[in-house]
């Protein structure tokens, strides 16, 4: 294993399995969300915090940040249906698990989860951010998530179509949820398509195709916004767009579909560069006490380390992971500090 630390216990209130993986503290405390979603067993939950934790350690050293990564899980089963009293225990449950952390790990709001469940977990906890706003916390980090993701948007259209503006790009997003539909308001002048599973999120502002035909949309940029895992040897094919960018974490099955990417003549930006502005954001203000302002300079940054990824001869992923590493052995004095 290449994690830190991993506690799986059932949690003596809720009887759930409540998760904390600890990926690296290389950089300075871990950091991730909290993710209450059901599992067909919990040992998917685990799987689920292994992978995102990692994929947060690389979030957070693309981003320049003294963090390290982790994340929560509250695997619910199939069947059991999470009634207000089930959810309160679960989350007393993890927020007891958080506090023997003692710092070490700092949670936030992640699938599932949102700023209210955070005030459940700071009773027990103070290492707990994105409390809503009138708790004195920046309540939902969807925005300054958005904003990230144009940013890199915007290099990479720079990049691919050596052009300063999305004005009459086709953009097909997959996922018009709080990211998704934030992202579609961003783009002025272009031809925006959405889809989503939940067809109650259709909006006549945009065109609408089915999730089953959003990838093989003929498409300039192809947002996914919705779930990880869009991209396997198998759906590559299926690409139309020729730059690819959005916030759904981990959307490659694997390493190696960066490269059956970029030989398709897709540009790829990695997930965990373009989908990090919820963290700036969030860790800048709450932690640093930055201003709003500040915060979100921080968050527009992402643009010029997307312009550096893309100007490598390297694929972007590789190049990304060149930084991360790079970063994970660098002094902490050079990142933005806790
Ligand atoms: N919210 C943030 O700050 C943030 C930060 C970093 C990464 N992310 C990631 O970005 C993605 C979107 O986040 P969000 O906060 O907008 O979530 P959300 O739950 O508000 O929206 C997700 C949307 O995707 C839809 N969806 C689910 N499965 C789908 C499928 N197979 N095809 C099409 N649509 C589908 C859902 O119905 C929902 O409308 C998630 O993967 C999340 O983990 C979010």
């Amino acid at each position: 294993m290449e994690h830190e630390d991993l506690t799986v216990r059932r949690g003596r209130r809720s009887g759930l399995p409540v998760i904390i993986a600890v990926h690296s503290r290389a950089l300075g405390p871990a950091v991730g969300g909290v993710r209450l979603r059901r599992y067909s067993s919990w040992r998917d939950g685990v799987d689920d915090a292994l992978r995102l934790s990692e994929a947060m350690t690389a979030k957070c050293a693309a981003a320049g940040l003294a963090f390290g990564g982790g994340k929560s899980v509250i695997a619910l089963d199939e069947d059991t249906p999470l009634t207000p009293s089930l959810r309160q225990a679960a989350l007393d449950d993890l927020g007891e698990l958080i506090a023997a952390h003692d710092g070490s790990y700092l949670a936030g709001p992640d699938v599932g989860t949102g700023p209210a469940d955070m005030l459940v977990l700071r009773q027990h906890s103070p290492h707990v951010f994105c409390l809503p706003e009138e708790n004195g916390g920046t309540g939902t980090s969807s925005i300054p998530t958005a904003v990230g993701v144009l940013a890199a948007l915007r290099a990479g259209v720079r990049h691919v179509f050596g052009a300063d503006s999305v004005a009459r790009l086709t953009v097909v997003i997959s996922g018009l949820g709080s990211v998704g539909s934030l992202i579609a308001q961003g783009l002025p002048g272009a031809r925006v398509v959405v889809s989503d599973v939940d067809s109650s999120r259709r909006d006549p502002a945009y065109e609408w195709v089915s999730p089953a035909e959003a990838l093989r949309t003929p498409a300039d940029i192809f947002v996914p916004a919705a779930v990880g895992g869009v991209f396997s040897p198998e759906t590559v094919a299926n690409v139309q767009a020729r730059l690819v960018v959005g916030p759904a974490n981990n959307q490659l099955t694997a390493y190696l579909v960066a490269g059956l990417l970029a030989e398709r003549g897709v540009t790829w930006i990695p997930d965990f560069v373009a989908s990090a502005g919820g963290v700036i954001y969030t860790l800048g203000r709450e932690v640093e006490h930055l201003t709003h302002e500040e915060a979100m300079a921080r968050v527009e940054g992402i643009g010029s380390t997307v312009d550096s990824l893309l100007g490598s001869a390297r694929t972007p992923l590789d190049a990304a992971m060149d930084l991360v590493r790079e970063r994970l052995t660098r002094p902490r004095a050079d990142l933005a500090s806790r």
